[in-house]
C-alpha cells in the first residue's frame, strides 16, 4: 500500500518556488530519504506533509488523508521529530515520556506503562532515570525521536536527526532507525550522503524545489555512472546532471 502520494504539490513564497510541482509515492514501511543541496526544498515538503504549512497548490494523501481537505486526521496518523531536540531538560528520561504520552490523552497509569515500553524498545533502561539535560547530544535525540513515536504514528519525519552529533553518536542513532525500519514509514532529510546511503529504501534527490531523481542508492549509481554514492549525488544535484 502507498503511504504516501503526492500529486502536484507545489510551494511558492512570492515569486519565489520552493517547490516546484512534486509527484512521488512512498510505499508503507519505506525508508525514503530526502536529500539535497541547501535550499532544494527538502524542508518546505516535509513541513507541508506534515500539514505545518499549506501548498500553494496541488495535494498529497498521506495514508487516504489529504493534507488539504483534511489535515486534522492526517496529523493523527503523522510524527514528526525536529532538528532540534524537544525535550525538557528538567525532567527525567522516563518523566519526558511520561509526559507526551499524557499529552496524547493517557491517564498515569498508562502513561507510565508506555514510557516503560518505550524505554524497554529502545534501549533506553541506562538513562531512564537521568535529567535530560545532563544526557549527551546523541541520547538527547534518541530520546526526542522516542518521543515522537509514542503516539504510534504510521509515517515519522526525521529531519536531520544526526546534525552535529559526532560519529559514534551518529551511528547509534541509525541503530535506532534502522530498528524502526519496516515497522513503520520513515521519510528522512539529510545532508550526510552516507547516511541515506546506509539506512534508506529509496532516495530522493532534490534541486532548486525539483525532485531531480529517485531510486536506491545503487540505481542512482548506476544512473549517474558513478563509481561511488557522492559523485552519483553531486551528478544528479547539478543543473547539468542526469534525470530520471
Ligand atoms: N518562509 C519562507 N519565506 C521565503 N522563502 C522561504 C521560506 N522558507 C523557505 N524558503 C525558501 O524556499 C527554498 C527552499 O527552502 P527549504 O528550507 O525547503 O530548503 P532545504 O532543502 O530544506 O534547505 P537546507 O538544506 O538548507 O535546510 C529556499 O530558497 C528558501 O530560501
Amino acid at each position: 500500500m502507498i503511504a504516501i502520494r503526492t500529486i502536484d504539490l507545489e510551494k511558492k513564497y512570492k515569486e519565489k518556488v520552493a517547490l516546484n510541482k512534486l509527484n512521488l509515492s512512498i510505499k508503507e514501511g519505506e525508508l525514503f530519504s530526502l536529500l539535497g543541496t541547501n535550499g532544494a526544498g527538502k524542508t518546505t515538503t516535509i513541513k507541508m506533509l506534515s500539514c505545518l504549512c499549506s501548498p500553494t497548490s496541488g495535494d498529497a494523501i498521506l495514508l487516504g488523508d489529504s493534507i488539504v481537505k483534511n489535515p486534522f486526521a492526517v496529523k493523527e496518523k503523522i510524527a514528526v521529530s525536529p532538528q532540534e531536540t524537544a525535550v525538557a531538560p528538567n525532567l527525567t528520561v522516563k518523566e519526558n515520556l511520561q509526559l507526551i504520552s499524557e499529552v496524547y490523552g493517557n491517564n498515569k497509569k498508562d502513561a507510565i506503562r508506555k514510557a516503560d515500553e518505550i524505554i524497554e524498545s529502545f534501549g533506553l533502561a541506562e538513562i531512564a532515570k537521568s535529567k535530560a539535560k545532563t544526557l549527551s547530544g546523541g541520547w538527547q535525540r534518541r530520546l526526542s525521536i522516542a518521543m515522537s513515536l509514542i503516539s504510534n504514528p504510521k509515517i515519522l519525519f526525521l529531519d536531520e536527526p544526526t546534525l552535529g552529533l559526532d560519529v559514534i553518536a551518529r551511528r547509534e542513532l541509525w541503530t535506532m532507525v534502522k530498528e524502526l525500519k519496516g515497522k513503520i514509514t520513515i521519510i528522512l532529510t539529510t545532508h550526510y550522503l552516507e547516511e541515506a546511503e546506509a539506512l534508506s529504501d529509496r532516495i530522493g534527490i532534490m534541486t532548486k524545489g525539483k525532485l531531480k531523481a529517485v531510486g536506491t542508492a545503487r540505481e542512482l549509481m548506476e544512473c549517474a555512472n558513478a563509481q561511488n554514492f557522492e559523485d552519483a549525488f553531486i551528478a544528479l544535484s547539478t543543473d547539468g546532471g542526469v534525470s530520471i
